[in-house]
């Protein structure tokens, strides 16, 4: 079959991990006889320097028109380093995410077995952990009115959500817990803010249909506590926009690095899938960055687009890569060697091509100074 996917390789480390997870689909192409149609598109600080705006309409169109978006990441120092800056890269995304309605984020917290031993956290709290994050992705505070006052000295963000907003992220929530180990925590602040309120009395609504889910509630104070104390009690995890993008990468502790988080940006039209790490703008062009959150949002992408066999595939090929040690110095432990952000996606793709070859001989795979088993 034939597809076409969107590129937007973005700022920073954006365009070296993207690479990656386009060899890994490039392999999977070439074993299960697709094509990949990519359309290369900007956003970001590069599209500010070029077009003079972060999100140029000819990259809305393409993602529109896309059967998927494979999208890095974006943010520059330049604009972090300068509150006043009115135009931000960042604006790019949020406007991309609200454009194409991208209201739900999936993201995905597993702890893989070999990397255990990566994480601070103790090996039986996390080992066994699967996670999935459900954020709202196009509401709450980041799109709510933003204002300074004259004299600088005041500054507001309103957080705003509606009963339609929370329903339908409550639904995607709810069915994929059904799917699961069928429990759902939503996370809020609802002691304090008259918006979780809203989405605990939404969500007790929306439960009603789900009888065979356990519903429990969770302040998000402590739930930041809780996740990396206990985060095998967590099946489904609900919440809002901010607290979402916060819990996640808190979650990433598990992972054993930010750097293995992928995730999934759905909508009704359109899906968009991106690692949960930012540009990383001290990795660029250094070919140190973990390009495997990126690798694994390119699966969520063929699952996404009904290619079972060709996700799995890839989340094999990762597997392999972390058995075998094959890994960016993010994951490394005590001396345990590491290799290069482009050497991960030369094995990875390599082992898509010829995983079914069980002849195969990684010790041949050029893997630079990295010592491989
Ligand atoms: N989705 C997006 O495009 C996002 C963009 N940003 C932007 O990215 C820029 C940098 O933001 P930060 O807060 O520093 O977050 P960041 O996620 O880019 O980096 C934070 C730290 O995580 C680690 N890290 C991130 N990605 C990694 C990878 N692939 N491999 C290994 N380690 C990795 C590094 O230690 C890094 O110092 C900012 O301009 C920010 O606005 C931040 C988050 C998400
Ligand atoms: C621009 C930010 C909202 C991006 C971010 O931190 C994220 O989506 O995780
Ligand atoms: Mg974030």
């Amino acid at each position: 079959m034939k597809y076409t996917i969107a590129v937007i390789p973005g700022d920073g480390i954006g365009p070296e991990v993207t690479n990656q997870a386009k060899k890994a689909l490039d392999a999977v192409a070439e074993v299960y006889d697709h094509i990949f149609l990519y359309k290369e598109v900007q956003m970001g600080a590069c599209a500010i320097d070029k077009t003079g705006v972060p999100l140029p309409e000819e990259t809305i169109k393409v993602c529109k028109e896309a059967d998927a978006i494979l999208f890095g990441a974006v943010g520059d120092p330049r604009f972090d380093n300068d509150p006043t800056a009115k135009i931000r890269p960042e604006q790019g995304l949020l406007q991309l995410r609200q454009e194409l309605d991208l209201f739900c984020n999936v993201r995905p917290v597993k702890a893989y077995h070999h990397l255990l031993k990566n994480s601070p956290l103790k090996k039986e709290i996390i080992s066994g952990t699967d996670v999935a994050i459900f954020r709202e992705l196009s509401g709450g505070i980041y799109f709510g009115r933003k204002e300074l006052s004259k004299d600088g000295k005041v500054a507001f963000d309103g957080c705003q959500y509606s009963v339609d907003e929370i329903i339908r992220i409550a639904h995607l929530a709810f069915k994929a817990a059904q799917n699961r180990k069928k429990k759902l925590t939503l996370i809020d602040k609802a002691n304090v803010l008259e918006t979780s309120r809203l989405w605990r009395k939404t969500v007790a609504e929306v439960a009603k249909d789900y009888k065979d889910v356990d519903l429990n509630f969770m302040f998000v104070d402590n739930a930041t506590m809780q996740i990396v104390l206990n985060p095998k009690q967590f099946d489904v995890v609900l919440t809002e926009n901010l607290f979402g993008d916060i819990i996640s990468d808190v979650a990433c502790v598990i992972g054993g690095s930010i750097g293995m988080l992928a995730s999934s940006s759905i909508g009704k039209e359109n899906a968009l899938f991106e690692p949960i790490h930012g540009s990383y703008p001290q990795a660029k062009g250094k070919d140190i960055a973990n390009p495997l959150a990126s690798i694994l949002s390119a699966s969520l992408l063929l699952e996404h687009l009904g290619l079972q066999d060709e996700a799995d595939a890839i989340q094999r090929a990762v597997e392999k890569s972390l058995d075998l040690g094959i890994t960016t110095k993010d994951l490394r432990s005590k001396n345990q060697t590491f290799t290069t952000t482009s050497k991960v996606g030369d094995f990875i793709a390599d082992y898509i091509e010829n995983q079914e070859d069980s002849n195969m001989n990684f010790k041949n795979i050029h893997m630079g100074q990295s010592t491989i088993i």
